[in-house]
């Protein structure tokens, strides 16, 4: 369960230069196992979705996940919240695939062969067993992606948030994903441009301006969303 209680992010565009707001008058009670985040360019939304993890902390307000504050138990937050970046760049930190999954698994007590097992099972998952071992860069854009939701979904967290998870797969991949996103027993806050993958959700927000201007069914707050870009 992600509360917000009227949250706003304030911050400097450029140093000694005035802050400017990027979110206000946020209140928001998410139990709906989908939700759906969506909105214009530079509207709000990855702040928005920063805020569930701490990774972004209020400038005013206070952001709850399962009665945590983000802002005082930032550690049982991130064990909680699972974050997987647009750009995958941002989360891959180890040479290869496998080591990089492994690496998501370290806080789970596992013994070497549960590990392997658990790394090669979750690997295969998203094809990607036989680039077990090349090197990360060596990874098209769209599998560097696939590797960045897999190494976040090994560690199984309680909520899941992606921010615009699918922009670089393919039609196949991408269903894929969309398919793995919608079965899980998880919560998912899901950052988003895909209409038809918003229009799944169980609630959508749509952010405009730094503020929430539609919440509700997916139809409903979809159809807000297409007047206010004038997108028909
Ligand atoms: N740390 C920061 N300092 C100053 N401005 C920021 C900061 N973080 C975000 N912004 C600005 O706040 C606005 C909202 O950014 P945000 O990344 O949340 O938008 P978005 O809706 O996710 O955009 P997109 O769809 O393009 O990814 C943008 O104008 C951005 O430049």
């Amino acid at each position: 369960m992600i509360t917000f209680e009227s949250v706003a992010v304030r911050a400097e565009s450029t140093p000694g230069a005035p802050d400017v707001t990027i979110l206000a008058g946020v209140d928001l009670h998410l139990v709906e196992r989908r939700v759906a985040v969506v909105g214009a360019n530079g509207s709000g939304k990855s702040t928005l979705a920063r805020l569930v993890n701490g990774l972004v902390l209020p400038t005013d307000g206070r952001v709850l996940v399962d009665g945590l504050d983000t802002a005082r138990d930032g550690a049982a937050i991130r064990r909680r919240v699972g974050f997987v970046f647009t750009d995958p760049d941002a989360q891959l930190v180890m040479p290869t695939p496998r080591e990089d999954v492994a690496l998501s698994l370290r806080r789970l007590t596992l013994d070497a062969a549960e590990r392997a097992e658990r790394v090669h099972g979750v690997l295969a998952r998203f094809g990607l067993a036989a680039h077990a071992e090349v090197s990360v860069h060596a990874l098209s854009g769209g599998q560097k992606q696939l590797l960045a939701l897999a190494g976040v979904l090994a560690t199984e967290p309680a909520i899941l948030v992606c921010d615009e998870p699918t922009t670089l797969l393919d039609l196949r991949w991408r269903r894929v994903v969309d398919e793995l996103l919608d079965s899980l027993d998880q919560q998912v806050v899901l950052v988003t441009h895909d209409l038809d993958a918003a229009a799944r959700a169980d609630r959508v927000l749509v952010v405009d301006g730094g503020r929430i201007v539609a919440d509700g069914d997916a139809w409903g707050a979809i159809e807000t969303y297409r007047d206010r870009m004038a997108v028909r």
